[in-house]
């Protein structure tokens, strides 16, 4: 069971259907990677992670494909602290979607930027030369305009599963009130 100084946190996965959300999620939460593929409807999975040490109790929302016609959730916008928005390396389109989504959850917030992790998802399937459709550089461009922190991953040979939520964990308590007032301005002291 959680401890009572764990921070509960409420991670949303979205993008365009069959990147490898669900495989990432079920790679992350039950280390096995998902051969099949089987549409996803709505999965919320719990666990908890340690990270720089504080714990904290996550809740992962796997969510159903999106496309550029949905609309998005109020359930994947309100009480959420940060974004996994996920992309295959092999489909360009999935690629444009992240923008999409992206737009969508700043609009939907009323915000200029959220706590969010782009992740290209199938890195394995580069070793085909033929199959990758999004370059590295390029993705990287995209997470750096709109502040995110952005990682490839394999759910398939378990590559940098468990940095994409160390990413976001980093990019929520980055933008968080407390970890700001955390941090004292140069040459000022805190009084304890
Ligand atoms: N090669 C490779 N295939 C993957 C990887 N991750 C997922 N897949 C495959 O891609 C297909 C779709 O994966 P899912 O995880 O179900 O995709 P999803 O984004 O959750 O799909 P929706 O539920 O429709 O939104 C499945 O056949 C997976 O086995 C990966 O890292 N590498």
């Amino acid at each position: 069971m959680a401890a009572s100084s764990t921070k509960k946190r409420k991670i949303a996965v979205l993008g365009s259907r069959s990147v490898g959300k669900s495989s990432l999620v079920v790679q992350f939460i039950e280390n096995h990677f998902v051969d099949s593929y089987y549409p996803t409807i709505e999965n919320t999975f719990s666990k908890v992670v340690a990270y720089k040490g504080v714990e904290y109790d996550c809740d992962i929302i796997d969510t159903a494909g999106q496309d550029e016609y949905s609309i998005l959730n109020s359930k994947h916008a309100i009480g959420i602290h940060g974004y996994v928005l996920v992309y295959s390396i092999a489909s360009r389109r999935s690629f444009d979607m992240v923008k999409i989504v992206y737009d969508k959850i700043i609009d939907f917030c009323g915000k200029n930027e959220i706590p969010c992790v782009i992740v290209g998802a199938k890195s394995d399937l580069q070793s085909s030369s033929a199959s990758r459709q999004v370059q590295p550089g390029e993705a990287e461009e995209l997470a750096k305009t709109k502040q995110a922190a952005w990682v490839e991953t394999s759910a398939k040979n378990n590559v940098n599963v468990g940095k994409v939520f160390e990413l976001c964990l980093a990019e929520i308590e980055k933008r968080s009130p407390r970890s700001q007032a955390d941090q004292p301005e140069p040459g000022k002291c805190i009084i304890m």
